[in-house]
């Protein structure tokens, strides 16, 4: 079977789009894998599979899932990808766009000049819809595993993610830590991991370690959540610049119980075919 895809990129998170709307597909965990890996496969953090609507209200649903081939309820750079997408592809000519995500609920606006804006959804902070293991509710908890002990946030963007405040990101433990705390035991379902450095109320500089992708170029739901956790921190204004390795995001929050708003741009780098 040939496979027809596009490969995109929002900030260098890079994306194989799959048009399951018009292709009949059926992916196995271990075609995942194999389709991501860099050298002997296409290359890419996550694949996105777009299909029809499963609420008559709503104009798609797409899947999404990790390099590792696990497949995931949120990503915020995937989400603008996705609509630019299916604008390409014909699927459909508007300009907001209604879908659903194994999280929920999202809506998409292409912006005149190009960009998208994300409505995330509303921030969870309850440990148990992280899913966080934690007697209650706390604005940081200390984490240790191994020799590395962490003060973190966590919060759920529709993905668990842990945001750790350090001094200078480019120095930041990414690589030793972020695997290991992906893996930390009070994460069931394992976890994102931000390291974000203040620049000023209204800035910050972001690396983010994903769960089952690495370490990549920009994450779009660890911009919103370092967000989120620095605000209810008191560190962070309500718009905030998120300089990431790739490029920045505007990311909106007017405090809990409010959306949280993400602007940047998606790009298309080329379509392909691959033989299945
Ligand atoms: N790159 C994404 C997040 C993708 C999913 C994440 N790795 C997870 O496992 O939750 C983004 O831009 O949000």
């Amino acid at each position: 079977m040939l496979l027809h895809f596009s490969k995109m990129h929002g900030l260098g998170n890079d994306f194989m789009m799959v048009d399951a709307v018009s292709q009949n597909v059926f992916l196995t965990k271990e075609q995942i894998k194999a389709l991501a890996n860099r050298n002997t496969g296409i290359g890419f953090d996550q694949l996105l599979m777009v299909e029809p609507p499963y609420d008559p209200e709503l104009d798609f649903h797409y899947r999404i899932f990790n390099a590792d081939g696990t497949e995931v309820e949120q990503c915020g750079n995937g989400a603008r990808c996705f609509a630019k997408f299916v604008r390409a592809r014909g699927l459909t000519n508007k300009h907001k766009i209604g879908v659903s995500t194994q999280s929920g609920k999202i809506t998409l606006y292409i912006e005149a000049d190009g960009q998208v804006t994300v409505n995330m959804g509303i921030p969870q902070l309850e440990p148990a819809r992280i899913p966080f293991k934690a007697q209650k509710q706390e604005l940081t908890y200390i984490l240790r595993a191994e020799e590395h002990t962490l003060l973190c946030g966590v919060v759920s963007m529709g993905n668990p993610h842990a945001v750790i405040i350090v001094d200078e990101v480019t120095t930041a433990a990414v690589i030793v830590q972020g695997p290991i705390f992906e893996l930390h035991e009070r994460f069931p379902e394992r976890a994102n991991i931000g390291f974000m450095q203040v620049l000023s109320p209204s800035h910050i500089k972001l690396r983010v370690w994903e769960r089952g992708a690495g370490e990549t170029l920009a994450c779009g739901t660890g911009a919103c959540a370092a967000v989120v956790i620095g605000q209810l921190q008191n560190k962070l204004q309500q718009q905030v610049q998120v300089d990431l390795p790739g490029g920045s995001l505007h990311i909106r929050w007017n405090g809990p119980g409010h959306p949280v708003k993400m602007t940047g741009p998606a790009e298309h780098v080329y379509d392909g075919q691959i033989a299945l």
